[in-house]
């Protein structure tokens, strides 16, 4: 689909000023090149920061992705392009996909669209409707599912391709935002499904949170996130130095390594690790290979997930240096 002339001019109440605000200061930090490409699920987020992309970039193209799981979801998708058109999109394009993939239909979801998303984005940077709140729902998720500070993270605002300007709003801003601009989101009925965990998290445990914890709880999880995330950056450098000091052809040298704080010195051997072909490395496992280094007593080899049938891959230590090899089952 193609533009109209002009865009409208978009009205100055506060919310969606808020919305423009966090785009603006996203394009200001960022710099894309040429234009960006929303990808918009019809939503009230991704519809808000439409409409304040489309008044903060220079050109904004829409990419709707239509799952294919819902009945009416051809229908939604158009409705949803035809908005972007009118807010002032140079394009919108909706893209249908095939919802294939394992791990859960969430997640299958998921994947067919970022890989939809992708290939559509034409060399533009991807901007997500991510709002403060999924933000400190990611963060609570991760908390429950991973372990240490990688997996309460939470979502980057910027990880090319993907761009999400919104991490700093609240989503009720982004609803007022469409309220002002006159515009019905789509409300998608997977977000009140309370099979969905993360349902769960945004319509349960977050409200007790904030009621128990007297307030701030969103905020303040969001914060830590984006803090965590600067801290990790650092140490995420740090570790890759490490390795590179170590590293004698696939080995490591022991020496470069006992003295490194042994927060480093864990990024660093599962950077190792990953890349010689490790799957879903565990904390204990990083744990047992850091005591290879740091607790050695001339224990036995450690074995880890290398996502292979019938091998996998044992790191261990033989005369000053950690070496990782797939072994047969
Ligand atoms: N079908 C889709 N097509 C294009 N982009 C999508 C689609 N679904 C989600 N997105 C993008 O991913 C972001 C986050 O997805 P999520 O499922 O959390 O959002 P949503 O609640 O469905 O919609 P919204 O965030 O727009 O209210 C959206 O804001 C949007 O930018």
């Amino acid at each position: 689909m193609t533009a109209p002339a002009s865009p409208p001019l978009l009205p100055e109440e506060p919310a969606i000023l808020d919305v423009r605000h966090a785009v603006r200061a996203w394009l200001a930090r960022h710099r894309p090149a040429g234009g960006v490409v929303v990808a918009l699920s019809g939503g009230a987020d991704s519809l808000a920061l439409t409409a304040a992309a489309v008044a903060e970039a220079p050109s904004v193209r829409a990419v709707v992705v239509d799952h294919r799981l819902q009945d009416g979801s051809a229908e939604v998708a158009a409705v949803a392009a035809a908005r972007a058109l009118e807010l002032g999109c140079a394009g919108a394009d909706v893209v249908a996909v095939d919802v294939t993939g394992r791990g859960g239909l969430e997640a299958a979801a998921r994947a067919a669209r970022y890989t939809a998303l992708d290939a559509a984005r034409a060399g533009h940077p991807v901007l997500l409707g991510h709002t403060l709140d999924d933000q400190a729902e990611t963060v609570l998720l991760g908390l429950a599912r991973g372990s240490g500070g990688r997996s309460i993270r939470g979502m980057a605002g910027y990880d090319a391709p993907w761009g999400r300007p919104l991490l700093g709003v609240r989503r009720d801003v982004t609803r007022r935002a469409c309220a002002e601009l006159g515009l019905v989101p789509h409300e998608d009925p997977h977000n009140s499904n309370p099979a969905f965990t993360r349902v769960r998290v945004r319509t349960e445990v977050l409200p007790l949170l904030e009621d128990a914890l007297g307030g701030g709880v969103a905020a303040a999880l969001a914060r830590t996130a984006e803090q965590l995330r600067e801290d990790g950056e650092v140490l995420d450098d740090l570790a890759e130095r490490t390795v590179a000091s170590a590293r004698d052809g696939e080995d490591l040298l022991i020496e470069h390594l006992v003295h490194v704080p042994v927060a480093v010195r864990r990024r660093a051997l599962r950077l190792w690790l990953l890349d010689l072909g490790a799957k879903a490395l565990t904390d204990k496992q990083l744990r047992a290979v850091d005591d290879l280094v740091d607790r050695w007593r001339g224990q036995g080899g450690v074995a880890l997930g290398g996502g292979r049938v019938g091998v996998r891959l044992v790191a261990s230590r033989r005369r000053g240096r950690l070496s990782a090899g797939f072994v047969n089952d």
